[in-house]
């Protein structure tokens, strides 16, 4: 699956990798951020796989049959227990028939979908409420998560995974909800960069879902990365705004998937479809001008019915598809088995050298099926998974094997971290120019390799590949860095609107100084001339009065300017006041010019 990795080794920055799935990506060290910090990460979060189970009403046929309900479920201790069938009156005398048990179970949780009437009944949203809101949260907080839905055909992984444009299921309440918190923050720091593909693995072939059918059909390679991990190459990873586009996703997504009809269920889907969400939150610090990157991928998996193919009666190319489809779910299974049973834990646990035998012997067969090979990190690594178990309401066998493999999947524990970086501008800058260097050597050797021998030309096509595959990364990189150039304006631009006020309260005191300072000259230029007499009574009232020894020789002198009564009016000191005033008044102009220049008033 193409995602955004980094591979970085820059003169003397520090070395390090970042992929979707390598625990490499986990920051460095903890930084503080603006706003709504993202909490440090932390050293790596092991927990168990949910396991939900969910019982689905009667469908048409059963109802026509007239078949009995033998699931009960039991709110309070999320318990479920599968009741045997009852015999039909040829079997119950027959002693060597099938003996059948009731079986008891415990889940994370027991839905109960059954009967519309019931208190307890089970809608799409409480579904949704019960964990799939807690994965969100999960992904935001950087970690990867993986949903998936197992069961036997029309036991309504469909209808829990997708659901219907009435009653939506998982997939597009998790994209509604993903898309409602990114809108609640859209003011923030923080640059939302969302990506979805959508691919179906039918007869161990991987086909893209986005992506228009062709004849023959196309199907895509699976790829190893040393620090990218397991990928689908070529696959289309589309940048989607808003739910629309995902919408729009899905729907061409869902009328590329393959169907065929089975006697089981007409509608019955064959292969496995598998919905990727990645997120990636970039958050800028505007004081040190560096960013930190959370990833988390978002895997919602509806597989294929888990039916043995014999109850389907399917021939032929059906068969094959069948036996194809059971490969994926058989290894499945086995991988469920292998990561469950606890010697392969207590092996985990112990160190090297003394585990390396024992974890031979225990080797998680991953590679035996695209399905699980793709789906490695989800299953046993680096993710927080959950299980949603389908079960019908009728059908013993299937559904006790159902049950039973939701038992053991509750076994596997996974070891999720938070995919965290703290990137500098610098380092930024740096990745962009080291792809850079890397696409022009690769386009040095494309173009060499059409001028190579015919021999060459599988490695000439792998190198066009990983070329094009480089492109994409830039191209990404790019995005992301206009992006974060994107935050930093907005957040100049929240400083702006913030300045504003404090702009418009300078310029109404500079307003006032400049009335103040106006009115002070206006005075010096034309000074108030008192008549005669009432200046002789001043001076008579002055000379009754105590002489003031502090009395400032300047003020006495400003006041006989202003009065003209004295002689030795001094032209030279008025001059050099008004000059100072005048300079003053200059100063003033130019900083109320510079304010305006620099804080411009908005335009109605
Ligand atoms: N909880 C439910 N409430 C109401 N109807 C349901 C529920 N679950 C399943 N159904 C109905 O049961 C039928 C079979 O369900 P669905 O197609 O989801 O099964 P499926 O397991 O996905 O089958 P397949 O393996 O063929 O993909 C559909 O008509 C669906 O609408």
């Amino acid at each position: 699956m193409a995602m955004a990795h980094r591979a970085m080794t820059t003169g003397d920055l520090p070395a390090y990798h970042s992929t979707a799935s390598a625990p490499s990506l986990r920051s460095r060290e903890p930084v503080e951020m603006l706003e709504r910090p993202f909490t440090p990460p932390d050293g790596g979060d092991g927990g168990n796989v949910k396991v939900v189970v969910r019982v689905r009403k009667f469908i048409r046929r059963e109802l026509e049959k007239q078949s009995p309900c033998l699931i009960e479920m039991k709110p309070h201790s999320n318990e479920t227990v599968i009741h045997p069938p009852p015999l039909a009156p040829d079997e119950a005398k027959n002693s060597r028939s099938k003996q059948y048990e009731q079986r008891s179970f415990t889940f994370d949780k027991s839905f109960w979908s059954h009967d519309e009437a019931d208190a307890h009944y089970a809608q799409q949203h409480d579904v949704y409420a019960s964990f799939g809101e807690e994965f969100l949260d999960h992904n935001f907080d950087g970690y990867h998560t993986c949903i998936f839905a197992y069961g036997q055909t029309g036991s309504g992984k469909s209808y829990t995974m997708m659901g219907t444009p009435d009653q939506p299921g998982l997939i597009p309440r998790t994209c509604r909800g993903l898309f409602e918190r990114v809108e609640a923050e859209q003011n923030s720091s923080i640059t939302y960069n969302v990506h979805v593909s959508f691919f179906e693995i039918y007869n161990e072939h991987v086909k893209d879902l986005l992506t228009p059918r062709t004849n023959p059909p196309t199907y895509l390679k699976i790829r190893e990365h040393k620090s990218d991990g397991v990928y689908v190459q070529g696959l289309t990873d589309e940048p989607v705004k808003c739910y629309e586009d995902i919408e729009r996703l899905m729907k061409t997504g869902d009328m590329n998937r393959t169907t065929a009809s089975t006697k089981m269920n007409d509608t019955s889907s064959r292969s496995h479809a598998v919905f990727t969400l990645t997120l990636k939150q970039i958050q800028h610090d505007i004081a040190t001008d560096s960013t930190i990157e959370r990833l988390a991928r978002m895997r919602l998996v509806d597989l294929a019915g888990s039916e043995r193919a014999n109850r389907t009666e399917a021939t032929g190319q059906r068969l094959r598809e069948g036996g194809n489809i059971n490969q994926s779910l058989t290894t499945l299974g086995r991988v469920i088995a292998a990561l469950a049973d606890p010697r392969r834990q207590r092996a985990s646990r112990l160190t090297a050298p003394q585990n390396q035998s024992k974890r031979r012997a225990e080797v998680v067969p991953y590679r035996d099926s695209v399905l699980t090979w793709l789906l490695k990190d989800s299953l046993g690594g680096n993710s927080k998974t959950a299980m949603v178990a389908c079960i019908s309401p009728t059908d013993y066998d299937e559904t006790l094997s159902t049950l039973r493999y939701a038992d053991q999947a509750k076994r596997i524990r996974t070891k999720a971290h938070i995919n965290q970086d703290a990137v500098s501008a610098a380092e930024r800058d740096a990745k962009i120019l080291e792809m850079q260097e890397t696409i022009k050597l690769l386009q040095l050797s494309v173009n060499n390799a059409t001028v190579r021998k015919r021999d060459e030309a599988d490695r000439a096509k792998d190198e066009l590949e990983d070329y094009q595959r480089q492109v994409g990364l830039m191209q990404r990189a790019m995005e992301e860095s206009r992006a974060v150039s994107d935050v930093k304006i907005r957040a100049l631009g929240l400083e702006v609107e913030e300045l504003r006020p404090q702009n418009l309260a300078l310029r109404v005191e500079i307003e006032a100084l400049r009335r103040h300072l106006a009115l002070a000259v206006g005075e010096l230029k034309n000074p108030i001339v008192l008549p005669k007499e009432l200046a002789d009574e001043g001076a008579a009232e002055e000379e009754d009065e105590e002489p003031y020894e502090g009395s400032d020789s300047g003020v006495d002198d400003l006041f006989s300017s202003v009065t003209g009564e004295s002689e030795g009016f001094e032209h030279e000191v008025w001059q050099a006041d008004v000059d100072a005033l005048m300079k003053d008044l200059g100063l003033f102009k130019r900083k109320v010019a510079d304010d305006r220049e620099r804080f411009p008033h908005p335009v109605a």
